[in-house]
């Protein structure tokens, strides 16, 4: 188990990190989530052991990660980081960058696991080339056979497809976080994009201002986003006042709604003039406007014209799960 205890932490002074604590079981994949700035990169190099950290500790198992104070050589041996800048030897090609990671002791199998690498990063026709001649995409996709080649205890990846293109980054997603599953290997993403994490990471820790917002289950913490920053990660939200949406209500709360959690009827419910209609591929993202000037985005299916109108629903179910007290709930569930 890695055991993150991160009292507190500061750039000369000026503090990033403040009462982080958490847990990662072996072979959990857990993903560090919050907006750019708030401390994200900072606390994956103090885990790997690239930022002394005066007040707390890092645990993995027995063993206590030094950091750079201790250790000649920052990072520990059973853990690799993939920065954000890819750090590879650019005038060497792609096999070379590879086997320059993998043990000495093991030359006679570095070809087979080159390629195993390679394939599973969709580059096996780049072996020879050099890394300088290769596209951003591709070089941060050598970067991640990097550090795998001698595959690590525990993975640290900041925006692992950050580079990479749509197309490359959903097939790599998909091969590689079954792999490091496989392999029984224990991840830390940090990433602001929600399909990095809703489909493959059992567990979100929410950063903001460098302090611990939510630390939960990936589907638990989705359908009960305790704040509009949380639910906001995810993609677009809406934040409902009650009042809206049942007259009688008296309490003077709003609820959490995504886009398409929204039903839309031509007869009966909250009614919305629509002030934009986006094509988004799969739907339209609709806005529209309440009587009251609320502003509220919804997903449909058909394209809507600009100052029609249309009602809007949201299942029972829905608001009474978004309006279940969360302070009670979430300390009990992310201790
Ligand atoms: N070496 C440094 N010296 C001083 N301040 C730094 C240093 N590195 C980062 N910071 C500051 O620390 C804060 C947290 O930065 P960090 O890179 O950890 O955020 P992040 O959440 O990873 O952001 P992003 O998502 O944009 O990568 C920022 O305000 C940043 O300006």
């Amino acid at each position: 188990m890695l055991d993150v205890q991160v009292h507190s932490f500061d750039y000369d002074g000026r503090l990033i990190l403040k009462d982080i604590f958490f847990k990662v079981n072996k072979g959990e994949h857990i993903a560090l989530m919050g907006e750019s700035g708030s401390g994200k990169s900072t606390l994956l190099k103090i885990i790997y052991g690239l930022l002394h950290l005066k007040e707390g500790s890092i645990f993995w198992g027995e063993k206590q990660a030094l950091g750079p104070n201790y250790n000649l050589v920052p990072g520990e041996p059973y853990m690799k980081y993939l920065s954000q800048d890819f750090d590879l030897m650019p005038f060497t090609t792609v096999e070379e960058n590879i086997a320059e990671h993998l043990s000495v002791f093991t030359r006679e199998t570095h070809a087979d696991r080159i390629t195993e690498l390679l394939e599973m990063i969709e580059m096996k026709d780049y072996a020879k080339t050099k890394v300088k001649n290769l596209s951003g995409g591709q070089q941060q996709r050598i970067a991640l056979a990097k550090v795998l080649a001698q595959e690590p205890e525990v993975l640290l990846l900041d925006e692992p497809f950050g580079h990479i293109d749509n197309f490359k980054r959903n097939a790599l997603r998909y091969n590689l976080f079954p792999y490091l599953r496989n392999k029984g290997i224990t991840v830390i993403t940090a990433s602001h994009d929600p399909n990095d994490v809703l489909s493959y990471c059992d567990r979100i820790l929410v950063i903001k201002d460098g302090k611990c917002l939510a630390n939960h289950e990936t589907q638990l913490l989705y359908q009960n986003p305790p704040n509009f920053y949380i639910a906001s990660l995810f993609g677009e939200v809406n934040q409902v006042p009650i009042r809206l949406l049942k007259s009688y209500a008296p309490l003077d709360t709003s609820v959490l709604i995504y886009p398409h959690e929204f039903k839309i009827s031509k007869e009966s419910g909250l009614k919305v003039e629509i002030t934009k209609s986006q094509f988004r591929g799969s739907h339209f993202l609709v806005e529209g406007e309440t009587k009251e000037g609320y502003s509220l985005r919804f997903n449909s299916n058909e394209e809507h014209d600009i100052s029609s109108s249309v009602y809007l629903n949201i299942s029972l179910e829905t608001i009474n799960l978004r309006l279940k007290p969360k302070e009670a709930f979430w300390t009990k569930e992310s201790s």
